[in-house]
């Protein structure tokens, strides 16, 4: 907290340099506004100072208002929590006050740091520094007068789009929009802002307050016209949010009534966003995501990791393949190794496609893409594995071949090198018994596609040394995913939670609930397709296989739908035949294809579980909580077992493994908005009427009878825990 503070320094020049203390990113702590506040007065009223310069200490401007805050307000619900900056410190302490003032930007400013720089008179950027308004993206908007002095500095239409994607740009593209005057070294950064605040307060440079621009608006013709695509494509692309319709108008009023005007509208807007539910879910995902990266006994005893310079994947499969394009990303040397050159080409073949993947996408230039192909090497033995740190095994789910890699792999490796494993399912204890290097085998179960999900969950044994487990966070961190480390059992913490999510769609569909409808639901939820899709996806392969695994696992609550096999007999794959539960064509929407209700009808009449042989009736409501309440029920059982560091685990994990839409702040967040008491009392119903798969476990309904949250810690899993 003593780091926490604003200084200000005159120097015999006549500038004054204010400078933000709160590492780690100078986050706008209410401190720090007030501090801001306090020193931009004395600098206007000292005689000595002709013009004012502001910076961030540590390299880095301003990483925007500090969220903590809004944290507070929506567990008080008191929003004058918040103070006023946009008019009290922004326009009349700021932009409107005697003594110009340059912002001098190293690193990033983001949110109400870019905002506080857009309240100077002019912005002098080092390269390469990260400029962006990524409000919409924790459920509020710019707050600071960014929705207003954005679009009168660099246009709307691209205003309109950082604020819509809440993606940064950088300092040179800042430069070439408008919004940086200058991009010098860092070395002379303050040297350069000094002179140009100088040459403000003596005319020879323009002081120019944005608020006042208009010249980059356009018509207001041209302008309706701009936001009106800007709303269409925001009704088409996001799904129940509330803050981009919302910045859009804000943005609208400045146009229509001038900046000001947009400013009063902005502040009042804000509070209103920040108590909805959006922004609480977005800020505890915000949070805990954060919180992933502490692990206890892992992170917090002093260890280091090690380089890890040369990962060796056994499988160049999907999984594989993708595993090895992350790899070769981030500059690791990959050696990929299959069992013939048949199979070797194509998954050679599988990485070059993800990475022109990516540059047809503009998400890398085409000289990393080359440099990251020069970084793979393929193998058809481990004559490479002398000297790999890492080997991942991403072979095929079956036991015996993978028990064979890792008594091979043993053998062959050095003796530091990690034995990983992508397995989605099986117990690496399993895996693991034939050899004795136990303190070296670890879970590293990558999402499809590898190259692209975000989310590394990382499985640890009893055995796992808390060495092997920091080495494989910081290659996660590497490779730019979000490592959670997890215990070890089937499924782990993302798939074992989830595996009910699929079970239940197909008990609604065998109890006569049509599949297309089950999708609707579940996608107007805001998952991005329902289960049945998501299955067409996967193809029912996976299906199968991982039926039978949490059938072995979990015989008391797991339910057989003859479906899949119906469906697999009469030819149908999913979308890898074009033949599932859709048509697919490309270029379009996939669409229902009715010719499989006939083979629906042949499981219900083999499952036979509706009452009295008709279909039941249920509503909307009911459908999507009779899938995901047993996903809950499920999670219950992973918290209670201790599988997870804290419930906010599962919550990231449900959102970047499992697409659960972030604005409902992950799996466990929103059970807790929803009650336990209700999900509890709905599944005891629901256990009567259709059986143990919807049986709650001991763990809600404790919470739900002592009015627990279940995100609450709970003293038993501590003492369980497998972590
Ligand atoms: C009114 C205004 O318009 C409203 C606003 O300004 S809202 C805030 C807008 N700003 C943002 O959304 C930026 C949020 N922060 C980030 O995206 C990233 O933290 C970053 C790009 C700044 C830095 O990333 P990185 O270097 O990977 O560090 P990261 O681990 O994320 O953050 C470091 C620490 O700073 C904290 N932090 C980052 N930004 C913060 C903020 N704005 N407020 C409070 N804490 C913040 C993180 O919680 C983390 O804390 P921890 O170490 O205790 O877990």
């Amino acid at each position: 907290m003593a780091a926490l503070k604003v200084t200000m320094e005159v120097g015999i020049d006549g500038v004054a340099v204010i400078t933000i203390f709160n590492p780690p990113v100078n986050a706008l702590a209410i401190p720090i506004i007030a501090g801001l506040k306090e020193k931009w007065t004395e600098a206007t009223m000292r005689n000595d100072v002709k013009a004012i310069v502001l910076t961030g200490n540590g390299g880095r401007f301003s990483g925007g208002f500090d969220i903590n805050v809004f944290q507070k307000v929506h567990a008080t619900g008191d929003t004058s929590q918040m103070p006023d900056v946009s008019v009290n410190l922004v326009v009349n302490t700021m932009e409107d006050g005697k003594k110009p003032a340059v912002a001098a930007i190293e690193g990033l400013a983001l949110g109400g740091g870019l905002e506080l720089a857009l309240g100077c008179h002019a912005r002098i950027a080092a390269p390469r520094a990260q400029l962006g308004l990524p409000e919409l993206s924790l459920g509020v908007m710019p707050g600071f007068g960014g929705t207003q002095r954005l679009p009168r500095l660099i246009g709307l239409s691209k205003a309109v789009e950082l604020m819509m994607t809440s993606k940064p740009i950088m300092s040179e593209e800042g430069k070439m929009l408008g919004l940086i005057d200058a991009i010098v070294p860092s070395a002379e950064l303050l040297k350069v802002s000094r002179q140009w605040a100088l040459d403000i307060a003596e005319r020879r440079k323009p002081w120019m307050r944005s608020l006042h621009k208009t010249d980059k608006i356009g018509s207001l013709s041209e302008a309706h016209e701009i936001l009106k695509v800007a709303r269409e494509q925001v009704k088409q692309t996001v799904k129940n949010m509330p803050q981009h319709l919302a910045c859009i108008e804000v943005i609208e009023e400045g146009i229509i009534h001038g900046g000001y005007n947009g400013v009063l509208k902005e502040a009042k807007v804000f509070k209103d966003l920040l108590m909805s539910d959006t922004s609480k879910g977005l800020v505890h995902i915000f949070f805990s995501q954060r919180a992933t990266s502490k692990v206890p006994n892992v992170t917090d005893i002093g260890l280091k990791p090690r380089t890890v310079k040369k990962v060796a994947v056994i499988g160049g499969g999907l999984m594989g393949s993708g595993i090895a394009t992350a790899l070769a990303l981030s500059n690791t040397i990959v050696i990929l190794k299959e069992i013939n050159s048949e199979f070797l080409q194509k998954g050679m073949k599988a990485i070059e496609a993800n990475v022109s993947g990516l540059v047809a996408r503009k998400n890398l230039p085409q000289d990393k893409a080359d440099k990251a192909l020069s970084m793979v090497k393929g193998a058809l033995d481990y004559s490479d594995f002398k000297d790999v740190d890492m080997v991942i095994e991403a072979v095929i789910e079956n036991v015996p071949l993978k028990q064979k890699i890792f008594s091979e792999i043993e053998k062959v490796c050095p003796p530091h090198c990690i034995l990983a494993t992508n397995t989605s399912t099986i117990d690496l204890n399993i895996i693991g018994e034939n050899t004795t290097s136990k303190d070296r085998i670890i879970g590293a179960h990558f999402f499809s596609p590898a190259h692209i999900m975000p989310l590394l969950e990382i499985v640890r044994t009893e055995k796992t040394s808390a060495q092997a487990i920091l080495d494989l966070m910081a290659v996660g961190k590497a490779i730019k995913k979000v490592p959670v480390v997890v215990g070890n059992c089937t499924g782990f913490a993302v798939n074992r939670t989830f595996f009910p999510y699929s079970q239940g769609a197909h008990i609604l569909v065998n109890l006569g609930v049509d599949v297309f409808r089950i999708d609707t639901q579940i996608a107007s939820f805001g998952l991005p397709m329902g289960p049945f899709q998501l299955q067409d996806l996967t193809g029912y392969g996976v299906a199968v296989a991982v039926g039978k695994e949490f059938r072995s696992a979990f015989s008391d609550r797991t339910f057989k739908s003859p479906l899949i096999d119906l469906l697999i007999k009469s030819g149908r794959n999913g979308k890898n035949n074009g033949k599932g539960y859709y048509i697919y064509e490309k270029g379009s929407k996939p669409r229902p294809d009715f010719t499989v209700l006939p083979i629906i009808e042949e499981s219900r009449r083999l499952a036979n579980i509706m009452p009295g042989g008709k279909p039941i009736s249920i509503t909307d409501q009911e459908i999507v909580e009779m899938i995901l309440f047993p996903v809950v029920n499920e999670a219950c059982r992973v918290l209670d077992e201790g599988i997870v560091v804290r419930a906010s685990d599962l919550d990231v994990t449900s959102v970047l493994g499992m697409s659960f839409p972030s604005y409902r702040g992950g799996i466990v967040f929103w059970a807790d908005t929803v009650g336990a008491g209700h999900i509890y009392r709905s599944l005891k119903k629901w256990s009567e009427l259709y059986g143990n798969f919807f049986k709650p476990s001991r763990f809600l309904e404790e919470r739900a009878t002592k009015g627990i949250p279940l995100s609450a810690p709970s003293t038993s899993s501590v003492s369980r825990s497998r972590m």
